[in-house]
């Protein structure tokens, strides 16, 4: 594996087959570390087993650097791709803060990571392809091309075999008692109300042991059937044992050519038991000031903190988005660039947006790590990929987890306005550890 450093060039070779379809599930199970899942509702499925190249990098320079390894990567390609979706992409992510997520789970996790993909298999529209990448002085098309014989060969052997039973919760431990959380939260408030901060988004963490190992195939296969209008995402770090992974309602930003996709997505109610029940708690919370101001600020900032890259931003009108277990205010917003910028750079800018940090940033910033006793490590944090052009799309790592043998950490936030109630928050958070938690909890 080719560890890259900044402005060093390597030499790349890929070469891309166009193969019969084999099962998403086999092909994540007899994958190698580090393994990588991204599926988005408007992307090709991606599936990469082991690291052909990889890109790590610290601290707040993190997103220029990874920029800068990832051009040197690109820079001298000799690349059959067959079609664009199979194109080289490196996939990863980025630590929320801007340093120092070290703390269990996330002691295998720099600020930043991204991995090329030795094998990669590619669910696109126009069928499934089957890549081999290759980097460093050895790196020739014809061991690539034998490595492609031997994987396609591999692939056709694997069965669609069924899933196991999800794998049961022995024990729960929560890194923020209930008492600890209302003091947090009354905290915040108190500070909103008084002029010096105007929005946080406060998290916890949960802790379980299962009684079985977590079968993560099965559990992104269930995911994504749940969770179709959801990013879902799979990191590893190479050593270790740590996998991260989340299916996630927020994008935090797409761009190809000089085309901006994003969007706010802030304030949340659950779901009712029948059409008409989630109907009224649509309404209530497209009516409810609290949700729409803490939305609004979200919406608000974006706008923002695009228009210094922008000839013009659109925004579109807000409504709800309704999702298995929640449902969410959401803006879409779109821009055009005022000239070619990388996806990184809009990034940078963005993140953390205030749905996932709060106003002003920095207040915001050093509220949460007063106050959560966890380390956010990569929770609520850029994940996705970046290609050779600087396009590239990233989700926002929420409902997402850290698994690892036996044990699963948990994430989930809430934002705090002047008339937060800590209970209701509380309650908030619950329901959006859901979809992960659906997957831990043994079948009835
Ligand atoms: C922070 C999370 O979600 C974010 C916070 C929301 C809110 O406060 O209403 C809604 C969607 C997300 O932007 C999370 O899921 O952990």
């Amino acid at each position: 594996m080719e560890q890259l450093g900044t402005g060093e060039v390597e030499h790349l070779v890929s070469r891309t087959v166009r193969i019969r379809e084999p099962p998403f599930r086999a092909v994540l199970e007899t994958a190698t570390r580090p393994r990588t899942v991204w599926s988005a509702p408007d992307d090709a499925t991606v599936v990469g087993s082991g690291a052909a190249a990889t890109v790590t990098a610290n601290g707040p320079e993190r997103f220029t650097r990874v920029r800068e390894a990832a051009e040197a990567l690109f820079e001298t390609g000799d690349v059959h791709a067959g079609t664009e979706a199979a194109r080289p992409r490196l996939f990863g992510g980025f630590a929320f803060h801007d340093e120092g997520a070290e703390r269990s789970p996330w002691e295998a996790f720099p600020d930043a990571r991204f991995v090329f993909p030795r094998v990669q298999v590619t669910y696109a529209d126009n069928g499934t392809w089957l890549t081999v990448n290759a980097v460093g002085p050895d790196a020739t098309p014809e061991a690539v091309e034998t490595r492609l014989d031997d994987e396609r060969e591999r692939l056709r052997g694997l069965a669609d075999d069924p899933m196991g039973p999800r794998p049961g919760i022995r024990e729960r431990t929560r890194t923020t008692a209930l008492d600890d959380w209302r003091e947090g939260v009354e905290a915040a408030v108190s500070r909103i109300r008084a002029g010096d901060l105007r929005k946080v988004v406060l998290a916890q963490a949960l802790e379980v042991d299962l009684d079985a190992p977590l079968s993560l195939s099965d559990t992104l296969v269930r995911l994504g059937e749940k969770y179709p209008d959801c990013h879902r995402f799979l990191v590893e770090p190479a050593a270790g044992e740590a996998t991260f992974f989340g299916a996630t309602p927020e994008r935090l930003v797409s761009v190809r050519g000089r085309t901006v996709e994003t969007g706010a997505l802030a304030g949340t109610t659950g779901r009712g038991e029948t059409p008409t029940e989630d109907e009224w708690l649509a309404r209530e919370l497209m009516g409810s000031d609290k949700n729409v101001h803490e939305h609004d600020l979200v919406a608000e900032t974006i706008r923002d903190q695009l228009a210094p890259f922008a000839a013009s931003v659109a925004m579109g009108e807000r409504g709800v988005r309704r999702l298995a277990t929640v449902q969410h205010l959401w803006t879409p917003i779109t821009a055009e660039l005022d000239r070619d910028y990388h996806v990184l750079d809009l990034v940078e800018a963005l993140h953390p947006t205030p749905a996932v940090g709060g106003l002003p940033p920095e207040d915001a910033l050093a509220t949460i790590r007063e106050t959560e006793p966890f380390d956010r490590g990569w929770y609520a944090a850029p994940v996705g990929w970046i290609d050779a052009a600087g396009y590239g799309s990233f989700a926002v790592a929420l409902r997402s987890a850290v698994a690892s043998q036996s044990k699963v950490t948990l994430f989930a936030g809430v934002g705090i306005v002047a008339d937060s109630d800590p209970d209701r928050e509380w309650d908030e958070v619950q329901l959006k550890y859901r979809p992960i938690l659906d997957e831990l909890e043994a079948d009835e």
